[in-house]
């Protein structure tokens, strides 16, 4: 039986609470999954995330251009220097040829730009912040880049109803600003938030940090307002929380990935902002130990929950490595972020208290630091916010993105580990233990085909052999495309591909991404 000894309790001016006890042995997690073998398509000896050729769409000629500058002047961009950040993404694994970015502030000059594309058959990449992980907001070849980014306007806000709409390139951090000042907040929030656009938000259906609280976009977003690849503007931006007049059509878009419409505005549903928000930072020494503390947590914390994330140490090593960022807390195998949002802060307090109390004294945590003041909340969200970024200074990122059965996230990590030994430099978890994604990375030196051949089917398989799924939250972009068949049923994909067949015949929108090769 672990010792538990509570070393100290000390409550700084600055509300900044530490608690520790004695450190326990960690115990390494030795389970291995059962991996049940499948047979899938899209699977064998070919490279599946490989770009796909280049399908028969016309090249932009001067007389596109011609349109395209009249229909927005100084918008439209062909200067190589502009294009080449928007040719990449930000992982900088993607790299596309396009020569002309697109602009447009209104909805109706994306309608005609898309009227002008499907008539003359010219391929469209539509991009919001860039800061998809899986290839989706980038060019493969030269399709045309239509940015959201001058699509930054809030329309209206209800302070009534909490219902927000803005057009889709408003960037997630100006709309939390928006709305922290009127006293609410987005019911989403990412570490991309300084640069996302909430139109790739909702067209990837991005999760984020606060989904076990407020839930996905598929349930906050009340309305979409779409063109559709013909240039139609299909107006759904709703701002009712009941509408049950047939088939939900905004559905069909909201993690599309723009293969079947660009988004240009959006209609949201935002919580009033919590008038206490406390973050504990804990340490456990084995991952048993973590998913209790989460059992524990959900029972003590209750309604006051707005998120439990977590860490490996693998990952503390990084963002220590590479972002010179200091371990607020004892080393330890697992970091968790809990974070809870009320409106009575003495309650919300004692709740906390009482659950790091009964956590602390069964040695299921063993050590913490709790902040209330918001730039130690701020300093204690980045250990986890910024794993990404600590990531991409290690080296070539293999990124998986995985639902599974909450209590099989991480031995997929260390089965990994284990598989891969002294080929990978780094292979680290982290991730949404409240949702069951985990955020399993690896890196290497360099590219690596060998490496990735050992990664990969076997994550796949590993991961539909658990019926999880291939993409919890990134979506399946172009990197992920052939994969989708572990997650989904051949019947399934076909009906994606009639639905895609309908609504874009051309195939112009984002060619290449989500759709397996198979279906065009
Ligand atoms: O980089 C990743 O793999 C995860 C990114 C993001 O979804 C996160 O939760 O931090
Ligand atoms: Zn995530």
């Amino acid at each position: 039986m672990a010792v538990f000894e509570r070393l100290t309790r000390l409550k700084s001016t600055s509300r900044f609470l530490r608690y520790t006890t004695s450190l326990c042995p960690a115990h390494p997690c030795t389970a291995t999954a059962r991996i049940q073998q499948r047979r899938v398509h899209g699977g064998g000896s070919e490279t599946p995330s490989a770009a796909p050729p280049r399908r028969p769409f016309s090249q932009v000629t001067p007389a596109d251009l011609d349109f395209f500058t009249r229909l927005l002047p100084g918008r439209t961009i062909t200067d190589p220097d502009v294009l080449e950040s928007s040719n990449v993404d930000w992982l900088k694994s993607v790299k596309g040829s396009s020569e002309v970015l697109l602009r447009p502030k209104t909805t109706e000059e994306v309608s005609q730009i898309l009227r002008y594309c499907n008539e003359w058959n010219l391929a469209v990449s539509p991009q919001g912040g860039n800061t998809g992980l899986v290839g989706g907001s980038v060019p493969v070849f030269d399709e045309i880049i239509l940015s959201t980014a001058l699509m930054n306007q809030v329309l209206t806000f209800d302070s009534i109803s909490g219902i927000l709409t803005c057009q889709a390139g408003c960037v997630l951090e100006n709309l939390s600003q928006y709305l922290e000042e009127r006293d609410f907040i987005m019911p989403l929030d990412l570490g991309a938030k300084g640069s996302c656009h909430i139109g790739g938000n909702v067209s990837t259906n991005a999760g984020g940090l606060r989904l076990l609280r407020y839930g996905s976009l598929r349930g906050t977003v009340l309305g979409l307002e779409v063109v559709l690849a013909d240039g139609r503007v299909l107006d759904c931006l709703s701002t009712l929380r009941k509408d049950n007049t047939g088939y939900d059509l905004k559905q069909l878009f909201i993690g599309s990935e723009g293969t079947l419409g660009v988004v240009t505005a959006v209609s949201i549903l935002c919580p009033r902002k919590p008038k206490s928000v406390n973050v504990a930072f804990l340490g456990c020494s084995s991952f048993e130990n973590l998913l209790e503390t989460f059992q524990i947590c959900r029972g003590m914390l209750g309604e006051i929950l707005s998120a439990f994330e977590f860490l490996d140490a693998s990952c503390m090593s990084l963002l220590e490595e590479h972002l010179k960022l200091t371990n607020p807390i004892t080393e330890s195998p697992f970091y968790i972020v809990i974070e809870t949002a009320g409106s009575t802060p003495a309650h919300d307090e004692e709740k906390l208290h009482n659950f790091l109390d009964t956590v602390m004294a069964s040695a299921l945590v063993i050590d913490g630091t709790v902040a209330t003041e918001e730039t130690k909340i701020k300093a204690l969200w980045s250990m986890r916010e910024r794993v990404t970024e600590a990531l991409r200074h290690d080296g070539y990122t293999y990124k998986y993105d995985v639902s599974l059965p909450v209590e099989k996230i991480y031995d997929l990590v260390t089965d990994m580990r284990k598989r891969l030994g002294y080929r990978a430099k780094s292979v680290v978890g982290y991730g949404h233990v409240g949702d069951g994604n985990l955020h399993l990375n690896i890196t290497s030196p360099m590219k690596d085909p060998a490496l990735l051949a050992a990664i990969e089917p076997y994550v796949y398989e590993w991961t539909s052999g658990c019926q999880g799924s291939v993409s919890a939250e990134h979506g399946l972009g172009l990197k992920k495309r052939n994969y989708i068949y572990y997650s989904k049923s051949p019947e399934a994909v076909t009906l994606m591909g009639d639905i895609k067949a309908m609504l874009d015949p051309k195939g112009i929108l984002n060619p290449y991404k989500t759709l397996p090769d198979s279906v065009r």
